[in-house]
């Protein structure tokens, strides 16, 4: 059996592969591969590893449906036509769980860098412009006892707000597609509409999926909802808020600081506005990006290629 990956994971992924006597073939270049060149290549192979941003759509299923799945490295899949997937008998897997507490700690740390200023201040040192101590300037907000707002209350939304309560005894308020009473439970969240989970929230942290619902929701007139004083994460995608709008709504001080691992598009432009603004913490998609997570969701893809070459059911399916 042959598999392709579209581009480099966790050895410990590849050795459990190789060791099933599985070939591997790797895209090396130091370019993303082009929709071409990934239906070329998957022609030759029996399944996939999709490794970025590939777009597993309509035309790359129809013309790759010998395959016998499709493993992606990452939880989500905003990527994929699923319908499609389905109706070609194609089995898709991710990474779900083993991702959670890393890509909180990086929504954590992007929360706590804006309120803050840290990433601006620290390009201030290496502009040679450390100003003598003063006791009103450079001054930031404090988190402690804040309401954290949970966009999409998930596994990686539970994860944040587990380490607001416990660093910052923040109440937490989410919305969600549905109520999630054992995390009401188990955390204390209450549940509100999302025109309320905007009034209420000191720190607003997006971890829904993208969807055709979530895609472009957070608008210039949403952004006027939100609380002056508030910090708008969102480590989840950067099309769920219009960047547009962002900028204009920090510009106008609607809301006081953005924490951004996800942008659109990404890489971002590196003339972009919000990289000069004070309150702005932004980071290159590196949610999952520890050695402990990414050899974690190494071995589960190579447990959903081993099971779908065998054509067993995924243990890790997008559903
Ligand atoms: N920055 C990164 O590197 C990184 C890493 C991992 C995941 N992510 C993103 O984070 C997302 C969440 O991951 P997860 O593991 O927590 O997923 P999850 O499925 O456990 O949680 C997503 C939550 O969002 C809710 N939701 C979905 N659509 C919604 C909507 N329209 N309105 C409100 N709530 C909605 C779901 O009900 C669920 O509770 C992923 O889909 C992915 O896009 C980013
Ligand atoms: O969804 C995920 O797991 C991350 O964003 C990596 O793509």
């Amino acid at each position: 059996m042959k598999v392709f990956i579209s581009g480099n994971i966790a050895a410990e992924g590849i050795n459990e592969l190789k060791a099933n006597d599985i070939e591997i073939t790797q895209w090396t270049a130091d370019k993303p591969i082009t929709a071409k060149e990934l239906i070329d290549a998957c022609q030759q192979h029996d399944a996939l590893i999709s490794v970025g941003r590939n777009k597993i759509n309509a035309e790359f299923l129809q013309a790759c449906k010998h395959l016998k799945v499709i493993a992606l490295h990452s939880v989500g899949y905003d990527q994929v036509d699923v319908a499609t997937a389905k109706k070609l008998n194609i089995p898709i897997g991710n990474t779900p769980g083993v991702l959670s507490a890393a890509t909180a700690d990086t929504a954590f740390l992007l929360m706590l860098a804006v309120s803050r200023k840290a990433f601006f201040l620290h390009k201030k040192i290496i502009a040679g412009d450390w100003k003598a101590y003063q006791p009103t300037v450079e001054l930031g907000i404090e988190l402690k006892g804040k309401t954290l707002g949970v966009l999409g209350l998930g596994n990686i939304g539970i994860e944040m707000a587990k380490k607001c309560i416990a660093l910052y005894q923040m109440p937490v308020v989410y919305h969600n597609r549905s109520q999630n009473p054992e995390a009401e439970r188990e955390i204390g969240a209450k549940y509100v509409s999302f025109e309320e989970l905007l009034a209420q929230s000191d720190v607003l942290t997006v971890h829904t999926a993208l969807t055709p619902e979530t895609q472009g929701l957070f608008t210039l007139d949403v952004f006027k909802q939100m609380k002056s004083n508030a910090i708008f994460i969102n480590t989840a995608r950067g099309g769920i808020h219009n960047e547009t709008d962002l900028i204009e709504a920090l510009q106008q001080k609607l809301i006081w600081g953005a924490g951004l691992d996800v942008t659109n598009p990404e890489p971002m432009d590196k003339d972009n506005p919000l990289l000069q603004m004070e309150n702005v913490a932004v980071l290159p998609h590196i949610g999952s990006a520890t050695e402990e997570t990414r050899t974690a969701m190494a071995k589960i893809i190579a447990q959903n290629i081993l099971a779908g070459l065998k054509g067993e059911p995924l243990p890790y399916p997008v559903d």
